[in-house]
């Protein structure tokens, strides 16, 4: 069995950070481990509360799964503090796990702000460097390329700026465009499209975390990043095309969705 361990902060409400994680790992067939940076006290309608774990706290539970269920792969979504970051980024260069999939969360779709403007400064300077595949949405890939995205052709640029910055594979997630879902891959010096029909439905929280970890899932069981993702985004139109509608707000996707032909091919070393 494949194992893939989350980073990142729990959604009292289920429907995005370590409870996505987890029913997105269950479905994607692997074992999934957590690693909690935060509580949030977080509804369809907003984040109310958010409690961080402490450094050592962040530590212990680091040193726990690495030590015993070592994974195969690394999602990290939510952390809100640079002392956080920098525990994070202090394990991850002593284990060194293999795939090291980096969701930037910065705004809850709610509106909520989920990181500091400090802690983002170190999770470019120490976090974003180690991971094999970042997976910033239009807002965060703003950030982090220092330009506006208004169309596909910025969506690039800044794709591209942000590979040549950090080194690192990035996704540049469409979800916020008007029409469409298409996502960019920027690796090895070139580009891909991942084209998606934008599904009408506008319970949507949850769906970078539950992209992220599906990738990483698929990263564990052997796919390249670019069947992972396609496998990712299958998943994700799956769980947002059962139109399952919870809460007052943006609710949550479904997860206990019907497989069957999805996914037509298994990795090798399964
Ligand atoms: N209405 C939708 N229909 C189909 N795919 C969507 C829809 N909204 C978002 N997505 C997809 O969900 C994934 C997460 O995208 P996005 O919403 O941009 O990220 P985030 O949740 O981090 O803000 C992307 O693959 C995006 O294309
Ligand atoms: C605890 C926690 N982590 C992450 C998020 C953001 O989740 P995301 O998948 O980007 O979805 P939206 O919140 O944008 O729907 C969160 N809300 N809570």
């Amino acid at each position: 069995m494949k194992v893939t361990l989350t980073i990142a902060g729990s959604d009292s409400s289920g429907g995005a950070g370590i409870q996505a994680d987890l029913k997105t790992m269950c479905m994607n067939g692997v074992y999934g481990e957590s690693v909690i940076t935060a509580l949030t006290a977080q509804n369809t309608t907003g984040v109310r509360a958010v409690l961080d774990s402490t450094p050592a706290f962040l530590e212990a539970q680091l040193d726990a799964v690495f030590e015993d269920i070592y994974p195969d792969a690394v999602k990290i979504g939510m952390v809100s503090q640079s002392a956080l970051i920098h525990v994070i980024a202090t394990k991850l260069q002593y284990y060194h796990p293999k795939n090291i999939v980096l969701d930037p969360v910065m705004v809850a779709t709610s509106g909520a702000k989920l990181i500091s403007d400090e802690a983002i400064h170190t999770l470019k300077e120490e976090l974003i460097p180690l991971a094999n595949l970042i997976t910033p949405n239009i807002p965060e890939a703003e950030v982090l390329s220092h330009m506006k995205i208004t169309s596909s052709k910025d969506m690039l640029k800044a794709a591209k700026k942000i590979y040549d910055t950090y080194g690192c594979a990035v996704l540049c997630k469409g979800g916020h465009q008007l029409n469409d879902a298409n996502d960019l891959l920027y690796i090895n010096n070139t580009y891909q499209w991942f084209y998606g029909k934008r599904i009408p439905n506008n319970n949507t929280h949850g769906t970078g975390c539950t992209l992220s970890s599906a990738i990483a899932a698929n990263l564990a069981k052997g796919f390249t990043i670019q069947e992972s993702i396609q496998r990712a985004k299958d998943y994700l139109s799956l769980a947002l095309s059962a139109m399952l509608d919870l809460g007052a707000g943006s609710g949550p996707m479904m997860h206990n969705v019907n497989l069957k032909g999805i996914y037509s091919e298994e990795a090798d070393n399964e």
